[in-house]
């Protein structure tokens, strides 16, 4: 898929990965709508994506991926402003094992509401021009994050909605492609403050630590460089990248035919 033209909607695109993710899209020619609840970090960076890149590509909406209303208006205003939507990345999400409700809400909810709602505008078959998403799950989307586990639970669930969506997208010609990307551990804001974020796991945080020192910690840009590779290749429906400092893997899932 060339990007020249395309339309993307980025969720959690303030900082960290959605922000590396922002900037590779405009950097290959797409224009881009920045879905975050920060509105005062989204507003600054998106004052220097129109420096960068011109004053028309680029558009912020305040929106909270736990509301449906708000996801909705969101891509609404998204096609009023540009035409339509072509790429949709479900990046938004957060570590709190103690607010584990909303981190379900947010990590795995967030992705199902915002994934239904893009079928109105993407699937060919009530009129889209059907597309790409990408979602952002996690290297603990495929095994356990013993510190963490409902983040673990929301992120096995981001891997399996998004390999299902994949094959009914495929059985019903919707045209929509489905992919996951599974980072290890990436140095963003998400990594700050881990003790509290734990809650009842803190005691875990220095077995943790251990595996951060083993698997290294990547940086936002080259997460965003796979996200590019899942967009553009469009070989690619029902993937889970798997991103580490040392490589990426496309996974081998068992077969169950
Ligand atoms: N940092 C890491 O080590 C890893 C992060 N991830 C995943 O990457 C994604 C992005 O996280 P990071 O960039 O690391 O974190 P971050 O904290 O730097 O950025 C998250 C962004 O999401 C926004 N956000 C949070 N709640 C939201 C909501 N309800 N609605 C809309 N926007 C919301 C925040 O305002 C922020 O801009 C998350 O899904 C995270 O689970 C995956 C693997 C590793
Ligand atoms: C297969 C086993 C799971 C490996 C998971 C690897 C990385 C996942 C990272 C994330 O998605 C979330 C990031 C942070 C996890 C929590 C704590 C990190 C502690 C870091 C520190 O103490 O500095």
């Amino acid at each position: 898929m060339v990007l020249t033209g395309k339309t993307a909607v980025v969720t959690g695109a303030a900082m960290g990965i959605g922000k590396a993710i922002t900037e590779i899209l405009l950097q290959n020619g797409a224009k881009v709508v920045l879905l975050d609840v920060n509105e005062t970090a989204a507003k600054s960076l998106l004052e220097d994506l129109r420096k960068q890149h011109g004053q028309d590509r680029t558009l912020f909406l305040s929106c909270n991926v736990e509301s449906e209303e708000q996801i909705k208006a969101a891509f609404q205003k998204t096609v009023e402003t540009f035409g339509g939507i072509d790429i949709l990345c479900n990046n938004a999400g957060i570590l709190n094992e103690g607010e584990w409700e909303k981190t379900v809400s947010i990590n795995l909810l967030g992705v199902i509401r915002s994934t239904y709602a893009s079928l109105q505008h993407m699937n060919k078959l009530t009129g889209g021009r059907g597309g790409v998403i990408v979602n952002t799950a996690s290297m603990a989307g495929l095994g356990p994050l013993l510190s963490c586990p409902v983040y673990t639970a929301t992120k096995h669930g981001v891997v399996g909605f998004t390999r299902a969506m994949a094959a009914a997208s495929a059985a019903s010609g919707y045209g929509i492609r489905y992919n996951v990307i599974c980072p290890s551990f990436v140095q963003t804001e998400l990594l700050d403050n881990i003790t509290l974020k734990l809650g009842q796991f803190s005691h875990l945080e220095d077995a943790t630590q251990q595996l951060v020192e083993v698997l290294g910690i990547l940086t936002p840009s080259e997460v965003a460089q796979c996200v590019f590779e899942l967009v553009t290749d469009e070989t690619k429906n029902g993937e889970a990248l798997m991103i580490f400092p040392k490589g990426k893997q496309y996974i081998t899932f068992p077969s169950m035919q």
